[in-house]
């Protein structure tokens, strides 16, 4: 077999690794003393005391031995790769003398010039073109189609860098992705510090606004008061406030109405009769967000030039077509050298029209410095790792067109893509029919695999009159997703006369030669900007199939769909039947979710897995203060034996003592109804098996909150079942609820932990990495922080979440109560080696931490996470606030706990 080396990996520092290469090259395992040790986990023997770690792959018919990592003095306990295996005892493997067959993981590329690969949450060999964009050094700007690996490469890129690093990007959802896929396999780099952020996070971290980002939806409320004028169209003018009037200028916040009507013909999607009307709506949009406590994020960047500090040494920015220039222009002012940054992005798939150009981009930075010439910033990524040839070469024909039509609109943004060949799959061209639909609707309703696409909103209901699955998505809200199947549904029938426009004198000959830079054939078309949007919006919707479109005509005649070669379209068709499990389906709704798609979330909820709302009375805020009055001073049995669960499931001893006062017995016996408590409430959670729990998640969804207000995985982690998390888990339950004392499941595991000794050694482990949100969002001195797991401010901080509501409570008699190193040392101390090696345990270490990040301590990486009451006793810092669902609540508040006062 071939041998190929991680990337992170440097030969020369591993002992007898060219014999050992050869060794394997020669499939000689039994010299190389290969043992397997974890799935697609092999172990080498470099010499007595060192290993080597490696997995086999195929590539056309080949196998490879990818090394991995070098395991030094038989540590396998400090090994990436080996986390969840907590104990390797080599002498019991058997050594394998050969490997016995394929092992059937298969890579989906591999560079034959290369003899290294990369990795993020898979292998990756770059191609040479990104390979030589790889090795090139910043500034760089990385053009490529939707697939084409711009987002791993430059991740990859990212690891080289040094220092304050910054990734950001308009979609929250794509910020926590690109993270995941960054620290996948537990990397680390101690040579940097990364704020994956939002766009929205950034702005939060320079300053948090006032009120919230306004948002489309309010918009639309709010413009739906003026639907009798002659503006109509909601999404238009939104995009013309952002793209247009806010968006580019970095010298204003926003346009004057002069500069606004004198804007050329191409620079506004609104004709010159319109605009003046455009300005006054403008004019009460601004009125509206102050009255509604609305910001708008163009005009708050512009305003923020004033505090922004550079403290990045290194800037990425992804989907860079989805930002405007002055966020852009913000986003540069916080680097310390210009050049230092990466943007991606691919102006094909601008479904909104702001009006972005590449030379638009170029210009903001020469004005910034002198960069290189603009053929060194610029590389473009074509070949597409993500759709099958057959829905490439639609996309490659629809550039064409694009290009003969309107010319490019800058060099940068004309290439064609070609397609890596893994998935193949099939277009099928299919007349508007009843019996198309029915075959359709019938065989794929209840498939997570294919996704109805159209034009607008309104061209919703049409499609869902016959089509019955959730999956139905405007382009808007298909930009980012991906399916294996596509159905496009009337896309030009819809829009006919546009699309008789847009294919205006391109020929078939036209499209038969190569891609050329060229401008446009009509200069003065008005329409341009209208028309970019619709060519887009279709290019968008097919690039969205892994696999298969099935793309439906009511009229299949149009000379576009003859261009593309779609000429007879089937009348009838015979599919098979496609199902997918209820938990494809849970998991579907949830990935919707945390994208922003609430309204297909919702109906998978509701007409797929068929959630239901709990009949039952959840006890918290008014409804406890209800109960505490029906049990205390009426004395009503039932509300008392409620309330006492209340306080125990809580460890509110101000209830039990008051329940005492009140004369109730099973008050004076806490341990004992704490065990009634649990086989009355929990006895679900005590089974190894998680199906009973399973059982009432399909009824309620995965997050419902049981009397206590406590979610499945609340409960779950207080009990310590690991089963039962992983399979909520896996059925994407949200780790970052919190119940009414404040505390997350990961914090409530963590409480467990110092209180049980066992739960420490034989739980955490196996639980840790589910409950660990993969960050935390924290408000201090108005701006916001992201501290990321695997910072050791974001593990003390939740320690002291969770011990607070006990260590507050215990020495309340002691002034002022506090946190102590000690109180660190003996939580920490029975939590195993792979969640906290030992060094991090030790007094010095957690002592550090703490002073470090002592709100009064001048240190570059103060997080000002704690105030020092006396020497050595720390409290929460009493402006410290937590992003809790949302919405930002001082850290006193959260958890109910006295604030100290400022000396
Ligand atoms: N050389 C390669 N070998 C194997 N897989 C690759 C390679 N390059 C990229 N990929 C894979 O292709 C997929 C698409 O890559 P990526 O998400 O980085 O593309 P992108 O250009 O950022 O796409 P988008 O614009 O849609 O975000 C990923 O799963 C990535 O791992």
């Amino acid at each position: 077999m071939k041998v190929l080396l991680y990337n992170e990996l440097n030969p020369s520092t591993i002992p007898g690794f060219s014999k050992l290469q050869q060794y394997l090259e020669e499939d000689n395992f039994r010299s190389a003393e290969v043992k397997k040790i974890g799935e697609n986990l092999y172990r080498a023997k470099l010499n007595q005391r060192d290993r080597l770690l490696f997995s086999i792959y195929r590539y056309q018919e080949e196998n490879y031995a990818l090394i991995l990592e070098l395991i030094k003095n038989h540590a396998y306990q400090d090994s990436r790769f080996l986390r969840q295996v907590s104990s390797i005892d080599e002498d019991k493997i058997p050594v394998i003398s050969k490997l016995e067959e394929p092992t059937g993981k298969q890579l989906v590329y591999l560079n034959p010039h290369h003899n290294s690969f990369n990795l993020l949450d898979k292998i990756i060999s770059f191609d040479d073109r990104q390979q030589s964009i790889y090795d090139l050094h910043p500034p760089l700007i990385v053009i490529g189609s939707a697939g084409s690996g711009k987002t791993a490469l430059t991740l990859e890129k990212m690891k080289q860098a040094i220092g304050d690093v910054l990734y950001v990007t308009q979609s929250a959802y794509l910020v926590k992705n690109s993270r995941d896929l960054y620290y996948a396999h537990h990397y680390d780099n101690p040579d940097q510090q990364i704020d994956f952020l939002s766009f929205q996070e950034f702005l939060e971290s320079v300053r948090v606004p006032e009120g919230k980002p306004v948002t489309f939806q309010a918009f639309q409320q709010w413009f739906g008061r003026y639907r009798q004028g002659p503006l109509k169209d909601a999404h238009k003018l939104f995009e013309e406030f952002r793209g247009v009037i806010t968006g580019p200028a970095t010298d204003k916040s926003w346009l004057s109405r002069e500069d606004y009507l004198n804007l050329g013909v191409k620079e506004s999607i609104f004709l010159a009769e319109e605009r003046e009307l455009v300005y006054d709506m403008f004019e009460k949009y601004l009125a509206f967000l102050q009255k509604e406590h609305f910001y708008d994020s163009n005009i708050v960047s512009h305003q923020y030039l004033q505090y922004i500090q550079p403290r990045y040494d290194f800037v990425v920015v992804d989907e860079v077509q989805d930002l405007t220039n002055i966020q852009l222009y913000l986003i540069i002012k916080s680097l310390h050298e210009t050049q230092n940054f990466i943007l991606c992005g691919d102006s094909n798939q601008i479904v909104h029209p702001n009006f972005f150009s590449w030379s638009k981009v170029k210009s903001l930075f020469y004005r910034q410095n002198d960069l290189q010439t603009s053929d060194e910033l610029i590389r473009i990524l074509n070949t597409n790792y993500r759709n099958s040839p057959q829905v490439t070469d639609i996309a490659n024909k629809i550039l064409k067109i694009k290009n003969q039509r309107f010319g490019s609109i800058d060099k940068e943004s004309h290439y064609l893509v070609e397609s890596n060949g893994h998935n193949q799959g099939e277009v099928l061209f299919l007349q508007d029919t009843t019996s198309v639909r029915k075959e359709l609707d019938s065989k794929t309703r209840t498939s997570t695999l294919f996704a109805i696409i159209v034009m607008t909103a309104d061209q919703k209901p049409a499609a869902q009159q016959y089509f019955s699955t959730p999956l139905v998505f405007t382009i808007q809200e298909a930009k980012g997703l991906e399916y294996e199947n596509i159905i496009l549904y009337n896309f030009l029938s819809q829009e006919e006369s546009r699309y008789r426009e847009i294919s205006k004198g391109v020929t078939l000959a036209d499209l038969d030669q190569d891609i050329k830079y060229a401008r446009a054939k009509d200069k003065t078309d008005k329409s341009l900007e209208v028309y970019k949007f619709y060519i887009n919006a279709l290019y968008v919707a097919l690039t969205r199939a892994v696999k298969n479109l099935y793309w439906i005509e009511s009229n299949p005649k149009q000379p576009l769909l003859d261009l593309l070669g779609l000429r007879n379209a089937q009348e009838s068709l015979q599919l098979a039947s496609q199902n997918s499990s209820l938990d494809a389906w849970r998991l579907e709704a949830h990935k919707l979710e945390l994208q922003g798609k609430q309204e297909q979330a919702e109906r998978i909820r509701n007409e797929i897995l068929k959630q239901k709302t709990p009949g039952w009375q959840v006890i918290t805020g008014s409804a406890l203060a209800e109960l505490k009055q029906k049990a205390i001073e009426k004395g009503d049995k039932n509300a008392r034996m409620t309330l006492l669960e209340y306080g125990l499931v809580y460890e509110d001893q101000s209830i039990i003592d008051s329940l005492q006062k009140a004369g109730f017995k099973a008050a004076q016996h806490p341990e004992k109804s704490l065990q009634l408590l649990q086989q009355k409430h929990y006895s679900a959670y005590s089974f190894k098996k998680p199906d009973a729990v399973l059982r009432q998640v399909d009824q309620y969804g995965p997050d419902f909150r049981n009397i206590f207000n406590q979610t499945p995985l609340m409960v779950a982690a207080w009990m310590g079942n690991t089963e039962v998390i992983k399979a909520l888990i896996e059925l994407g339950a949200d780790t970052e609820k919190v119940d009414d004392n404040g505390l997350t499941p990961f914090q409530i595991a963590l409480a467990q932990t110092v209180r049980n000794e066992s739960y420490a050694k034989k739980k955490l482990a196996d639980i840790y990495e589910q409950l660990e949100p993969t960050s935390m969002s924290i408000q201090v001195d108005g701006r916001l922080i992201k501290l990321d797991q695997h910072t050791m401010e974001f593990f003390m901080l939740n320690l002291m979440i969770a011990m607070s509501y006990r260590v507050m409570t215990k020495k309340r008699f002691y002034r002022p109560a506090g946190f102590s190193s000690q109180d660190f040392i003996d939580a920490v101390q029975h939590i195993p080696y792979s969640i906290l090696p030992e060094r991090r345990k030790q007094r010095a270490y957690l002592s550090s931490i703490l002073s470090k990040n002592e709100i009064n301590k001048d240190d570059k990486y103060n997080r000002k996470l704690f105030y020092r009451v006396m020497r050595g006793i720390y409290v929460f810092n009493p402006y410290l606030a937590l992003k809790v669902e949302g919405e930002w609540i001082n850290i006193y508040d959260l958890l109910a706990i006295d604030k100290p006062v400022l000396q």
